[in-house]
């Protein structure tokens, strides 16, 4: 018998082409070392071309997943991804409330506030943005948005690195304890960086920017990768520092596959002499 890893829950939807979603979770809070758990939210039907449609499942059912395995196992860190509808988020909201998950519980809760895929498809419906707003932001631990969700939720066109930090105080007027502003869609520099910020603590995340198209599944690969580590104990600024060295990784090590945008990939940590994520 071997020690009992931490868990952490992914509150999310299906992408059938296996590189976004509660499939790219999970992938990578094993890649990470912690168990994953699944609320599952929509089961979508996609490929490397697009969301072709979705499927919301019915919100009791979303909260029964995740009072279920939380009164059982216990829940280190969670974190939400695709939720389709107002109705789920207000569900998700009042169940984590319920089982002690977000800001200022005993839980980390990481909110990637997923509006649409990167092919441009809707996973949110458009009346559902204020209950992420509203509903959503106040209890996250640490909100992740990338430019895209950032312009929905505040206003804000981000096009160079200075206006990111306008966006995170912005976002953070929402009640959200730290944001994360990505900055993957800033093309034209060979850096990529990410924006932390508390309000009081700002930090600079910067990576190498990798030339490539295939990135999808890539918001939620870091936002797993950070509540992986919340889950094994560290503070945010460490957690969404790790992250950032994952998921750069990842992106690196990306594939083509199908006819359209191929997935960041965690495979790497498989090879005998890959360093732990925390190293
Ligand atoms: N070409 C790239 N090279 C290196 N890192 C990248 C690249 N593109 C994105 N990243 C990193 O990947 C993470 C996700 O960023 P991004 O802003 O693309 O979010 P996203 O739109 O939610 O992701 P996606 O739509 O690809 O799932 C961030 O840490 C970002 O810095
Ligand atoms: C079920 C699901 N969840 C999230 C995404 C976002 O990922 P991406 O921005 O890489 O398309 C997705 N395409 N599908």
């Amino acid at each position: 018998m071997t020690e009992t890893p931490k868990t952490a829950l992914t509150i999310a939807g299906s992408d059938s082409g296996g590189g976004a979603g509660i499939q790219a979770d999970l992938r990578t809070f094993f890649a990470c070392g912690v168990h994953g758990l699944t609320a599952l939210t929509a089961v979508t039907v996609q490929n490397s071309v697009g969301v072709h449609g979705f499927t919301e499942i019915p919100a009791d059912v979303v909260a029964a997943q995740i009072e279920t395995v939380a009164g059982d196992m216990g829940v280190n860190a969670a974190k939400t991804g695709m939720l389709a509808t107002a109705e789920i988020i207000a569900t998700v909201a009042a169940t984590v409330d319920a089982v002690g998950i977000g800001r200022g519980r005993r839980v980390p809760f990481v909110v990637d506030p997923v509006a649409a895929s990167m092919h441009g498809d809707p996973l949110l419906r458009e009346e559902a943005l204020e209950a992420i707003r509203t509903e959503l932001l106040p209890r996250a631990t640490v909100v992740t948005p990338n430019l895209d969700e950032v312009r929905l939720l505040t206003g804000i066109s981000v096009t160079e690195e200075t206006v990111q930090r306008e966006a995170a105080e912005a976002l953070l007027a929402f009640g959200p304890q730290w944001v994360l502003v990505k900055g993957g869609h800033l093309a034209g520099s060979t850096r990529c960086v990410d924006l932390l910020s508390d309000g009081t603590h700002v930090v600079e995340l910067e990576g190498r920017r990798y030339d490539t198209p295939h990135t999808h599944g890539g918001g939620d690969t870091l936002a797993s990768a950070v509540t992986a580590h919340l889950a094994k104990g560290l503070g945010v600024p460490d957690a969404v520092s790790v992250g950032k060295r994952f998921i750069e990784r990842c992106v690196a090590e990306s594939y083509p596959l199908g006819q359209g945008v191929g997935p960041v990939s965690p495979f790497w940590r498989l090879a005998p002499d890959s360093p732990a994520p925390t190293d």
